[in-house]
């Protein structure tokens, strides 16, 4: 998709929107509601036409307002799997799954091939009789991918496809994604506002902010060690913002009185701006000697970490420590005073845009 601009009345949602997705990638779109990923999508598939830019799909122009060129959904060879184009409750599996295919008028034993192809893909396989009532909520959304698959399975379009489903199906269904995904080297574009689903699922991902363009395109990795900004460090994994001042010379927690962490500048401070500092609950460390000292209210073990809420001037700080860690034979109990020293901190201008 390049320079793709759409609104809605004077509204304008995509300003200047690029995005290049790889054969055979899973790529997720994040990003807060309203930014745009399913206008984004929709335009894609052809379901509304943009002012402005050109999509392309596998080397052939779909859309081109220079050119002229606006293929209909049908014919773009885009499987979607719609929250709100689930399957019909008044077709059998088998029929909803030949939709497309009826659709665009293709042979009935061709159409009889391709179905038990997307069956047998899916998992769904000798339920081509029942009706969407009769099946679970994972089944009907395998026969919703299955029907994707029919349409292509060159690249699948999915728009929050598993929110309904529970915590252990959700799961399941990414695991299968993935799976069908490495099987039929298909490209899936997957939107979500779930960046943990994201992160678990895709090989890139792109977030978009709430003025609809995109702030980020990366691996898990990238969006965690490197985020580009403020918005990106809120809006992936847990995180802690603290505002940073210096005074005579010290760099000083700006909560409370001014607790001073550093004698020096550090690293990545930004210039003429007030400063934040953000810092994930596990770069931040006990240590005894540091004069950050806080104490802990609550302290929760995780299985393979412990989450502690430490207050620290009149701030509450999430500080992680992994189980291995506490092997060291040390235990901190809630209302202990402890040191606390930052590891891998970001500075980011305290004006600037978070979640
Ligand atoms: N048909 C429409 N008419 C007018 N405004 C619309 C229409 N569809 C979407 N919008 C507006 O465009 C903006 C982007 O909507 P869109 O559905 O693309 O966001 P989204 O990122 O997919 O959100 P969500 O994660 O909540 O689904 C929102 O402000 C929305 O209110």
């Amino acid at each position: 998709m390049e320079h793709i601009r759409v609104s809605y009345g004077s509204h304008t949602v995509l300003k200047d929107f690029s995005l290049t997705v790889e054969p055979g990638e899973i790529v997720g779109i994040v990003g807060p509601s309203g930014c745009g990923k399913t206008t984004a999508i929709r335009a894609l598939c052809g379901f509304l036409n943009p002012e402005m830019g050109e999509i392309t799909v596998n080397g052939r122009t779909v859309f081109s307002k220079k050119e002229r060129v606006n293929v209909p959904p049908e014919n773009r060879k885009i499987g979607i799997v719609f929250q709100d184009y689930a399957v019909w409750p008044h077709m059998s599996v088998y029929d909803n799954v030949a939709y497309p295919l009826k659709k665009r008028k293709v042979p009935k034993a061709e159409i009889a091939k391709r179905v038990s192809y997307a069956l047998e893909q899916s998992h769904m396989t000798g339920y081509e009789n029942y009706m969407p009532s009769q099946l679970s909520g994972g089944q009907q959304q395998r026969v919703a991918i299955a029907r994707a698959l029919t349409s292509s399975d060159d690249i699948i379009v999915m728009d929050e496809p598993i929110t309904n489903l529970d915590a252990k199906l959700r799961e399941e269904m990414l695991v299968e994604i993935r799976l069908m995904q490495s099987r039929l080297n298909t490209t899936i574009i997957y939107i979500t506002h779930d960046q943990e689903a994201a992160m678990q699922l895709c090989d890139r991902i792109v977030i978009m902010q709430k003025d609809g363009s995109i702030c980020q395109i990366g691996t898990d990795e990238d969006m965690i060690k490197n985020p580009a900004n403020r918005f990106v460090f809120s809006f992936i994994g847990v995180s802690n913002f603290i505002p940073v001042v210096e005074k005579s010379g010290s760099w000083c927690l700006d909560i409370g009185e001014g607790i001073p962490y550093s004698g020096v500048r550090p690293k990545g401070i930004l210039p003429g701006v007030k400063n934040v500092m953000g810092i994930r609950p596990m770069d931040i460390i006990f240590d005894d000697e540091s004069p950050v000292r806080g104490t802990i209210e609550q302290s929760v073990f995780l299985g393979s970490l412990f989450n502690y809420f430490v207050r620290v001037g009149d701030q509450e700080l999430r500080v992680q420590r992994s189980t291995l860690d506490s092997l060291d034979g040390r235990e901190y109990a809630e209302g202990q005073e402890v040191g606390l020293r930052f590891l891998n901190e970001k500075y980011y201008n305290a004006e600037e845009e978070r979640v």
